[in-house]
């Protein structure tokens, strides 16, 4: 992937695939049970945010979480991808918040229904710059963080993650086609927590790559 610029992986990305409950202290956190197997779901391209812009509150929302995660670019096309073949897959990295209507989601959950919208509203998918894949030796050995209004709220490493990148692409792949450009989520570690309007985001990879997201206050 030549470019380094987020409109490269907006424009060709044909999904945004997430994986829920990747860490076993998030997973605690809020009281859910540590998956068997990996969690999905999808949210919309829609949802795409550059900085610069603020993160909304979703209609009915009052309880707007923070999720930090570690970004996958997709380099090239793949089906049913072995986990060894798996890194060839991917083309790079990018810091990215899985911002959640906690309120919202805990609603579907108790009845049984769809994560999407509490996923997937407009501007709750806040997206730092594309990493190259050259610039990340090791993927599984990095400080992801995040701090509101300069304290830290999450402070996790990927080392930490219960299924590692490798097996993830393995899996998504299993039921799905990977397209250069598509994105993959890796699930957030522990420590989200409530914002509100006016907040300040902070959050990066150690220090390769930092975001800055303001939450609207009107
Ligand atoms: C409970 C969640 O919202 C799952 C999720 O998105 C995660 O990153 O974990
Ligand atoms: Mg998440």
């Amino acid at each position: 992937m030549a470019s380094n610029r987020l409109a490269q992986f907006r424009e060709f990305g044909k999904k945004i695939v997430a994986v829920g409950r990747n860490y076993k202290a998030h997973a605690e956190e809020l009281g859910n049970k540590v998956p068997e197997k990996p969690i999905i779901f999808t949210k919309p391209t829609t949802s795409y945010l550059s900085q610069g812009h603020p993160i909304k509150f979703p209609p009915g929302c009052t309880d707007l979480h923070h999720e930090v995660e570690l970004g996958i670019v997709v380099g090239k096309k793949g089906y049913q991808i072995p986990e060894e073949k798996a890194k060839e897959y991917i083309g790079g990295y990018f810091v990215a918040l899985d911002m959640t209507a906690r309120d919202l989601q805990l609603e579907a959950k108790k009845n049984g229904h769809p994560w999407t919208l509490s996923k997937g509203w407009d501007t709750s998918t806040p997206a730092g710059e594309f990493i190259e894949k050259d610039k990340i030796t090791n993927p599984q050995n990095l400080q992801i963080w995040l701090k509101v209004n300069g304290e830290m709220r999450q402070n996790g490493n990927t080392a930490d993650m219960i299924f590692s990148i490798s097996y993830l692409i393995s899996f998504i792949s299993k039921y799905m086609t990977l397209e250069e450009g598509d994105v993959i989520l890796t699930g957030t570690p522990s420590g989200v927590g409530g914002l509100k309007g006016g907040d300040v985001i902070e959050a990066g990879i150690g220090d390769v790559s930092k975001i800055k997201f303001s939450v609207d206050s009107s």
